[in-house]
Parts: C-alpha cells; sequence; structure tokens
C-alpha cells in the first residue's frame, strides 16, 4: 500500500519537473559559476534565472534576492545582520518578535540575547495570533528590528503580516518575516506586504533540501553572515550550489503559478478532514486559527493519549504525520507553539499535525477519517486516565 504523506510542513516530495531542471548542472554545466570559461557562464546564466524566478514570485527585484543553504541561515542571516549593525550605529539593542517563532528566530533571538540585546516575545492568543496593535504597542525608542513568522509551522495560523509591515515602516523600524511555510501556499507580496527581509526554503514547496533564499529590500544594509569569497555580490560567500537554486527557482515559478487552485484543493481537503475528526473523535479540539490558517494544516489535540503513540500506530497503517515540529519530535518537551497557545502540557503533547500536499486527494483524507477513529479508541482504551472518564464524567 502507499503511503499517504501528512508531513508537506516538514518537507516535501520534489516535483519531476524541478530535477528534470536541475540534472544538468551536476552532470553538464557543473562549473563553478564564478569562472570566465563557458561551464561556469552557463552555471552563471542558471543562477541569474533562478533569481529571477524568485523575484517574480515574491514581486521583488532579483537584486534583492540572495539565495542560503536553508530557511535557518536566512532566518541567522536576516536577525544577526540587522541586530549587529544598527547596534554598532547607535540605533538600539531592541527587537520585537512572537513566542511561536521557529527556532531558527527564537533560538537566534535568545544568543543575541547573551550578546546584550533585550528581546520582547510577544505571547500569541489562543488562536496562535499575534494582533498589530500588540506589535505597535511594544515598539520603543530603541527598537531595531520587528521578526514575526508569515504563518506558523505547527498550528498553521496566518499572521497580520501587511499591518505589522504597515506598522513598522510608520516607526521606521525594519521588518523580517520568516515566510516558510507560506510560500507557495498564500499570496505573498513583499512590496504590498511592507516586508523588508523575508525567509523562504525550497523544500518546504518540492523543490530540494539545504537551499533557501533571503529577500531584502533595496536600501536595507545587510552585512556578510558567512565571510569568505565574492559570491552573491560580496554577501554570502561560498560557493554556490547551482543545482539547488536552479531546483529552488523552478519550484517556486511552479509554486506561484498554481498557487490559487493548490490552496483550493487543500483548503477542501484541510475542512474535510477537521470537521470529520472533530465530529467522529470525542475530546479532540483543533489547535490554530478555524479559518485564518494555511489551507494545508490540520492540528487537533487528542485528550488522554500520547502523539508519539499516535503516530507509530499511523505509520502502521501507512500514515505519515507529526506531532510537532521535526527538529522537535525526538525530545520530550511539548511543543512550545502549542503551550504558547495556552494547551496544558498533556494536550500538547496529545497532538496531531497532519499537513497536506498536491500528492494528497479526497481517498486519502477519507482512508484517514476511516482509520483514526478506531486507533484513539485503543489508545484510549490503555489509558488509566480515561477510564475513569467512561461513566461521562468529565474531568478536564
Ligand atoms: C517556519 C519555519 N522556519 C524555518 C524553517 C527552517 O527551514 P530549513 O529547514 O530550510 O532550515 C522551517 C522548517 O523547518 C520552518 O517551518
Ligand atoms: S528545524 Fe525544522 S522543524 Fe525545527
Amino acid at each position: 500500500m502507499k503511503t499517504i504523506y501528512l508531513d508537506h510542513a516538514g518537507t516535501t516530495a520534489m516535483k519531476p519537473e524541478v530535477l528534470e531542471a536541475m540534472v544538468p548542472y551536476f552532470v553538464d554545466h557543473y562549473g563553478n559559476a564564478s569562472t570566465v570559461y563557458r561551464i561556469g557562464q552557463d552555471a552563471r546564466a542558471a543562477v541569474d534565472k533562478a533569481r529571477d524566478q524568485v523575484a517574480k514570485a515574491l514581486n521583488a527585484d532579483p537584486a534583492e534576492i540572495y539565495f542560503t543553504g536553508c530557511g535557518t541561515e536566512s532566518d541567522n542571516w536576516a536577525i544577526r545582520s540587522v541586530a549587529l549593525r544598527m547596534s554598532k550605529e547607535g540605533k538600539g539593542r531592541h527587537i520585537i518578535t512572537s513566542n511561536v517563532e521557529h527556532h531558527a528566530v527564537l533560538h537566534t533571538c535568545e544568543y543575541l540575547e547573551q550578546l546584550g540585546f533585550e528581546v520582547t516575545y510577544l505571547p500569541v492568543d489562543e488562536n496562535g495570533w499575534i494582533s498589530p496593535e500588540q506589535v505597535e504597542k511594544a515598539i520603543r525608542e530603541d527598537t531595531i528590528l520587528i521578526t514575526i513568522m508569515y504563518a506558523n509551522n505547527e498550528i498553521g495560523t496566518i499572521m497580520p503580516i501587511r499591518e505589522i509591515g504597515e506598522i513598522a515602516k510608520k516607526h521606521s523600524i525594519l521588518f523580517h518575516t520568516d515566510g516558510v511555510q507560506a510560500i507557495g501556499q498564500l499570496p505573498v507580496d513583499v512590496k504590498a506586504d511592507n516586508i523588508d527581509l523575508l525567509s523562504l526554503s525550497a523544500h518546504k514547496f518540492n523543490g530540494p533540501k539545504g537551499v533557501g533564499a533571503l529577500y531584502a529590500r533595496k536600501g536595507v544594509k545587510l552585512d556578510s553572515f558567512l565571510l569568505g569569497g565574492a559570491q552573491e555580490r560580496g554577501k554570502r560567500a561560498g560557493t554556490e550550489n547551482v543545482p539547488g537554486i536552479v531546483g529552488l527557482g523552478r519550484a517556486i515559478e511552479l509554486a506561484a503559478a498554481n498557487r490559487e487552485e493548490h490552496a483550493r484543493k487543500m483548503t477542501e481537503m484541510r475542512d474535510a478532514l477537521i470537521h470529520g475528526i472533530l465530529e467522529t473523535i470525542p475530546y479532540s479540539r483543533l489547535n490554530g486559527h478555524a479559518t485564518n490558517r494555511l489551507p494545508n494544516n490540520v492540528n487537533i489535540s487528542f485528550e488522554f493519549i500520547e502523539g508519539e503513540s499516535l503516530l507509530i500506530m499511523l505509520d502502521m497503517k501507512n500514515i505519515a504525520a507529526s506531532s510537532g515540529s521535526a527538529c522537535t519530535s525526538g525530545s520530550l518537551d511539548p511543543s512550545h507553539v502549542l503551550l504558547a497557545i495556552g494547551l496544558p502540557h498533556e494536550k500538547a503533547h496529545g497532538s496531531l499535525r497532519m499537513t497536506l500536499g498536491d500528492d494528497n486527494t479526497m481517498e486519502d483524507v477519507k482512508y484517514v477519517l476511516e482509520t483514526l477513529p478506531p486507533i484513539v479508541e485503543r489508545l484510549r482504551a490503555m489509558s488509566p486516565l480515561f477510564e475513569q472518564i467512561k461513566g461521562g464524567e468529565r474531568l478536564v
């Protein structure tokens, strides 16, 4: 039986068209893009083309796009570079972010705190949302950067990016957004959204792993993060990952062209899953905003069960899902995002994230809706706590 893959927020399979575009740059045009001879110049032209493709998808200028090694690098680069430069220029040392950011942002902010920066971690509401007013209220004389994610990778809540960008602009503060989960799902437009810096990662929209990009608006002074050669106009040293960059360019072009149809299809499957589960499984609740959420994200907590056991049993039925973000699923700590929306530990542990993609169909949704309820029931039958409430008494 085929695997029903429901972890597209973790990573996605590459599209055959993307692979096809990349292959020649491994074997034929393998030259170093910084050289003058033909096979090097072929590679250079391919990097330039990819830069155009990324710029077009974001409504940016190609000169505003820098290729990186991953979304994590883009986040680190944007935040550290702005912080260090602004503080050197005496503009201040205060950063505003949220408490549901990806660890690429949170750990970078914590690192900067060790260097003497001050960080405000705005608390989200019960839906995982930050209001523009909250952001405005947190602004101080010495605020140099606002970094708020476009959409959350665990619970799918979409942040009011355009409004936050407007506020940042009004106060002349730089605005970075981690757009890793938004690209391909939402209509991201860096100009209309008032974004100064945006991070993205190819493997989240059917491109290759290990390649990302950072958009930096013209006029934003960006210092190099990786020091060395003069690649990426002297801003990001290291021989370009030409096949990866070509793949990123092709993948974002395809994602942008199919975005509306993709979002429509995802939303339909998402809502069928959410309603189907909430209607058939007692003591379950949806995490994240009911409607203002990524079209492909389903995140549900089941009381009285362990997310890990649920994942193992789903895997035995060929369903691949997640119980939190990929990097923390090996740890015993409950997700910081689920705790931030106010879930107590036991509910946070019993959560299931299913993120849909192009390869899913309504048949898959049907299969999940048939397979999941008996698994939850079996796991609950083993739970001593659940035994106590069987009589109909509500404990929590
Ligand atoms: C919101 C968000 N930011 C950053 C990242 C990191 O991206 P990458 O895996 O390319 O380093 C991820 C993916 O795990 C993510 O979901
Ligand atoms: S590093 Fe990928 S989910 Fe955290």
